[in-house]
């Protein structure tokens, strides 16, 4: 694999695109295993320039003082993975943000939740190597050049078009080494079974305007949200794995492992609370649209969809 390499070892070069709660901890914690790694900032730069990027997390706080920083990607070298780690509310801008980043070789990793970015992100670039990476991972930003890790810290990575998996293996193997647990997956499988939590939990707490255990403790949301869980798997089952199906069970172990995880309010809650646009299109419209168009009917989830869309033009 050495010769497809930038600069010719076995050595990855890292661009993390988006440096917030996502990129901040994965990008963080390769950089802090000595990993070549550079991040894109926006509205943080000027701080991380100054101060260094910051992450507390459970499983031990660390301060990067000297960090990769750019403010743009033409400032950047080219890298052989790139970490697309911003809301895929930002996607439209990767077609200008992208192309300095990219050799004949580059992979290019979706770290977001939902079903449908890979595909958008080809039609832009058909020959582009594609990847999809979904973080079992309670974070958030807190502050500038802050991150804060509160639970879990799995990745799940996937190939969508890449011509094999061994660049993603690499991958696995420097985010093992550098303390993350991370597996090659199979990426449709991946992606709906992360759906299973994301579509009740992220949606449901916005339109309960409440956290994950709140809802949980409740016996009438436990049922709304079992129900929604069943749908998602429904769904992925009858439209994309059919080969490789989601038990019903798994809504009882998604269930339990909330139960069991730090109270928390997910990314689109943050984003809500804070006013910005939420992920709605890629967690729940493409889903129910495809799903329907498998000849299954994502009713409950359809509901929140709207609900969310309306809550969404109020802010
Ligand atoms: N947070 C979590 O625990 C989890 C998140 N996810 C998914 O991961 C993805 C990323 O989420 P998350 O990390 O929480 O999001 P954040 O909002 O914390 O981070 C996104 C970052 O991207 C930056 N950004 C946005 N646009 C640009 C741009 N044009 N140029 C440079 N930087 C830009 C933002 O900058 P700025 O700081 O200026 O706003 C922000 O720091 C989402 O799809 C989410 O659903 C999945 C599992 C768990
Ligand atoms: C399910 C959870 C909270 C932790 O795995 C997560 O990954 C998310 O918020 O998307």
């Amino acid at each position: 694999m050495s010769d497809k390499l930038i600069n010719g070892t076995e050595t990855l070069r890292y661009g993390i695109i988006g440096t917030g709660a996502i990129g901040g901890y994965f990008g963080g914690m390769l950089a802090k295993a000595g990993k070549d790694v550079h991040f894109l900032f926006r509205s943080d730069y000027d701080f991380v320039k100054e101060h260094g990027l910051k992450v507390d997390s459970i499983s031990g706080d660390f301060c990067l003082s000297e960090v990769h920083a750019y403010n743009n990607t033409h400032s950047m070298s080219k890298c052989d993975v790139v970490l697309v780690c911003l809301k895929s509310t930002g996607n439209k801008t990767l077609k200008h943000i992208l192309p300095p980043l990219l050799h004949e070789n580059t992979v290019v990793l979706m770290i977001q939740n939902g079903l449908g970015v890979e595909e958008d992100l080809q039609k832009d670039f058909p020959d582009l190597h594609i990847a999809g990476g979904l973080a079992f991972i309670c974070a958030n930003k807190t502050a500038p050049g802050h991150i804060a890790h509160l639970d879990f810290g799995k990745l799940n990575v996937g190939s969508y078009s890449c011509p094999d998996d061994s660049v993603l293996q690499q991958v696995c193997s420097d985010l093992e080494n550098a303390g993350v647990e991370a597996e090659v997956l199979e990426l449709k499988n991946a992606r709906w079974r992360k759906l299973v939590w994301n579509i009740p939990f992220n949606g449901m707490t916005v339109v309960m305007n409440t956290t994950t255990d709140a809802l949980i403790a409740n016996a009438d949301m436990r049922q709304l949200l079992h129900r929604m869980m069943i749908e998602v798997i429904e769904a992925g089952n009858k439209s994309d794995l059919a080969e490789n199906p989601i038990p019903t069970e798994y809504a009882d172990e998604i269930m339990h492992m909330t139960e069991h995880m730090t109270p928390y309010s997910p990314s689109m809650k943050v984003d809500f609370d804070s006013k910005r646009q939420m992920e709605i299109e890629y967690l729940y419209t493409r889903p129910v649209e495809y799903a329907a168009s498998c000849g299954y009917s994502m009713a409950s989830v359809a509901v929140l969809e709207k609900q969310l869309k309306f809550i969404q033009s109020t802010i």
